[in-house]
This record gives C-alpha cells, sequence and structure tokens, in this order.
C-alpha cells in the first residue's frame, strides 16, 4: 500500500517509509492511497474467526507486499496476547476494557504493533532510528515498554511536567536501556509541536533517522482499529445498532474506529467525548476549527488542544461537514460531571471506571437520550489504578493493584528537564 501526505506537497511512498519517517517531509500526516472494505463472507464469518485472524485480515491491505504475509501472522499473534473483553454495564451501555496489555492502555496494541515492524525494516541492524514520542500519559509508557530493548531503536520521550499521573510517569522514566525521557516545562501541545519540528529540522535529520511513535505513524494508528472489530463480534448478535463512544484527545482511536466502519464494520456512529479540551464539539456545532492551548484535567491523557488526527477524520469523510456530522457526535464533559459520572457507575452496576472511561461513559448517555434504541459502548482506554489518587478518592476504596502497576511502583525516576525546542535539538545531537 502506498501512503499520500495530507498536506498533498509530498511525494507518495510505501508503508516502510511512511513507518520509518513517521510524518511527511512536508509536515503531512500519512494516508492511504486507497481503503478496501473486506468481503461480506468476512463478516458473516466473524463469530469463527479469532482476535489474530481479524487482525491479519482487517490490516493485510495496508502494509503488503512490504511486509510477508507470515511476518504480519506473527507481529500480529505476538501484538495480541492479551484480551479485549466488552462488559454489560446495563441494557444500553458496555464497556470495552482496553487496558489488560503490559501498561495497562489502549496504546499497548499501536505500539507493540509498530515496534514489531520497525524490528523487521530494521533486521539487518544497519540504520539506527531515533524514535521521538510526545505523551500526554499513555502513550509514552507503552511505546517505552512496546521498544525496550529493540535493536537498532533508540527512544526519546517528551511528556509535559506535572501533567502526567505518577504511575504513567513512572512507565516512561524507569526502564533505562534505549529509552529516555525528557520532561517538559509546557503542555502536551508543547511536546507536540516540538516533535513535528524535530522532524522539519535538517541540522537533525541529517544526522540522525527521526521518526514518531505517536499516532501520527500510521503503524502505531490503524492497528488500534482491530478492537472495534473484536467489540463488535462480541455484541453484533444482541445488539443492531452499536455506537462506540471513545474518550478523544489526539483523536487518533476514534480515527482508527472509522477506519474499521471504512473497511465495512457495520457501525453508523461515533461519539467522541471529550473533556474540557473540545477543540471538536465546538467544530461541530459551529464549523469552526479553533484549537486552543490545552488545559489540565483528571482525564489528563485527553489535555490535547490541538488535535493531530483530526485532519484523518476529515479526509475520511472527503471534508464534508455534513457526512461527519451523519457519522459523529461529540460532547464535552467537566471534571466534576466525570467524577460524578464514576461514582454512577460504581453505584449501579459495581464497575470501577478510570476517569477517560467515566467521560465515555457520559458521552453515551448523552447520545442515547436522543437515540434510546442504541447500544453505546465506550472504550474503557486506560485501568484505573493509573489514576490511583483520583479513582480513590472518588468511589472512597482502596483499590488492588494489578501486576503491571506493581511493577514499576517505587523504579528509579529518570528524566532530563526542558524547556525549549533548542534544549530537544541540544540533547538529540548530543
Ligand atoms: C487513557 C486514554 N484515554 C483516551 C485517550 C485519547 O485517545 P486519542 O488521543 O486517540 O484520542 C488517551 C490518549 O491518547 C488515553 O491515554
Ligand atoms: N493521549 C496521548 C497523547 C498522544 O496521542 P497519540 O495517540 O497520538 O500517541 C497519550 O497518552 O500520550
Amino acid at each position: 500500500m502506498n501512503y499520500y501526505s495530507l498536506n498533498k506537497q509530498a511525494p507518495n511512498t510505501s508503508f516502510k517509509d511512511a513507518v520509518i519517517k513517521g510524518l511527511a517531509p512536508d509536515k503531512g500526516l500519512y494516508f492511504p492511497e486507497s481503503i478496501t472494505p473486506l468481503p461480506k463472507s468476512f463478516w458473516d464469518n466473524i463469530d469463527n474467526l479469532s482476535h489474530t485472524e481479524i487482525a491479519f485480515e482487517a490490516i493485510k491491505q495496508f502494509v503488503s507486499p512490504e511486509i510477508p504475509e507470515d511476518i504480519l501472522k506473527t507481529i500480529v499473534t505476538e501484538t495480541l496476547s492479551f484480551d479485549f473483553p466488552v462488559v454489560k454495564l446495563n441494557d444500553n451501555i458496555s464497556t470495552l476494557e482496553l487496558f489488560h496489555g503490559p501498561t495497562m492502555a489502549f496504546k499497548d496494541v499501536g505500539a507493540r504493533f509498530m515496534a514489531r515492524c520497525l524490528g523487521y525494516f530494521n533486521k539487518d541492524n544497519t540504520n539506527e532510528v531515533t524514535v521521538l514520542v510526545a505523551t500526554s500519559g499513555d502513550t509514552g509508557g507503552a511505546v517505552a515498554n512496546g521498544f525496550l530493548g529493540v535493536k537498532g531503536v533508540n527512544v526519546v520521550i517528551l511528556y509535559p511536567s506535572g501533567k502526567v499521573s505518577d504511575i504513567q510517569e513512572m512507565q516512561l522514566t524507569t526502564l533505562g536501556q534505549n529509552i529516555k525521557a525528557l520532561e517538559v516545562n509546557g503542555t502536551f501541545d508543547d511536546c507536540q509541536a516540538m516533535v513535528k519540528t524535530a522532524f522539519l529540522d535538517e541540522a537533525l535529520t541529517s544526522q540522525m533517522q527521526l521518526t514518531s511513535a505517536n499516532s501520527i505513524n500510521v503503524a502505531r494508528w490503524l492497528p488500534q482499529l482491530f478492537y472495534f472489530i473484536f467489540a463488535y463480534k462480541q455484541l453484533h448478535n444482541q445488539n443492531d445498532d452499536i455506537v462506540f463512544s471513545v474518550p478523544s484527545g489526539n483523536f487518533g482511536n476514534v480515527c482508527a474506529g472509522m477506519m474499521a466502519q471504512q473497511l465495512g464494520l457495520p457501525i453508523k456512529h461515533f461519539i467522541a467525548s471529550n473533556n474540557a479540551n473540545n477543540v471538536v464539539t465546538r467544530y461541530l456545532i459551529s464549523k469552526l476549527y479553533e484549537p486552543k492551548p490545552s488545559v489540565q484535567t483528571i482525564s489528563n491523557a485527553m489535555d490535547v488542544g490541538a488535535p493531530s488526527n483530526f485532519i484523518r477524520i476529515q479526509e475520511i469523510y472527503k471534508n464534508k461537514f455534513e457526512v461527519l456530522k451523519e457519522n459523529l457526535s461529540s460532547y464535552n464533559f467537566s471534571d466534576n460531571q466525570t467524577k460524578e459520572a464514576m461514582l454512577e457507575i460504581y453505584n449501579n452496576s459495581s464497575y470501577v471506571a478510570d476517569p477517560h472511561g467515566a467521560v465515555g461513559y457520559l458521552g453515551c448517555k448523552a447520545y442515547l437520550k436522543e437515540n434510546p434504541n442504541s447500544h453505546c459502548v465506550f472504550l474503557e482506554t486506560a485501568h484505573p489504578t493509573k489514576f490511583l489518587d483520583v479513582v480513590e478518592d472518588v468511589i472512597n476504596e482502596k483499590q488492588p493493584l494489578p501486576e503491571q502497576i506493581q511493577s514499576v511502583m517505587g523504579r528509579k525516576k529518570e528524566s532530563v528537564v526542558i524547556s525549549t525546542y533548542d534544549d530537544l535539538k541540544s540533547f538529540l545531537l548530543s
């Protein structure tokens, strides 16, 4: 599959090049040249397919011929070595748990898939690659874990100082080896802007091969479409009208769900559920796309003011505002509403949701008011214990720590504080 840049000022390129470059030379995000829906027989037979068979069929067209089929089978099998259960909360609302991977966030899927693709492309270990990542909380940990010890790959993670949870910080600052963490005096948007600037800086790119492990990178972004299909498989026999409510920040996840829809997933509607960082909610009301500096919330991983992937969403719906509105609703919720929702979910369903999932739950409730016959699935994008202080405070109950969280507790943080792009550049060149 070839990919084009959404800025349309760079040559089309192969999957391999798109993965190695991350961002196109004109600073545009890459997008596949074509999307061929999966055959009807795939959807008719879905009950008989395993996760790896579904993922293999769904991603094949986007990675061939550069990744041969036997290698791709291994990559998806290794990537998906954990579960993706749907838990029913009531007749109209379920949650898709995406936190059973090694860092307990949905990012594990894309990070593990991308690490393996890059490892395959770099198998002869000829060219060292530096992977730059901006994180508002979870991408950093997942990428650190996914790329730890991958030969020929150095990972540099930028995160906003004081704006990620304690456990998220431990996950991204304590692994050592080929993983380095930079603590940025600024917001996630500052981190993301520095990363994008680095890609265009010839003084850097002439010295090192830089790529991104954010959802900018097609190998990080596209595998996120898998679990929308896994959820459909679990629910379609009991529900005709399934909608997904996706807690959204950089909009890579909901956009991946839309790619699954393009492959034929019989889903009519998505809900992008936001915290106070609500650029897309405002856009769907006013038709004006006005990014703003991000504000800090208790669903910190969604504190994104200028979501990278919105341009891909517009591409999917051919820049037609009315078509986008048919497919996407968006609501935003305050921290107080989020805490109330966490308590409501706990009291009504004995289920402990994290703040991001709770925003997704609120999106379901808002949508169901107008569409009472739908079944809404909100994505539980991270395990509640990653936000221990908030969760224990809201439900007033101590939470047992899963093994994945215990394993990073008490480890020594190692990070370098930076404030400006020049600091980043000096770090990379040193
Ligand atoms: C827990 C959690 N929920 C939601 C999001 C938002 O996802 P996206 O950036 O793909 O919109 C993130 C970060 O990306 C996250 O870590
Ligand atoms: N919420 C993310 C922000 C980056 O999103 P990405 O999907 O583009 O990597 C995080 O947790 O870091």
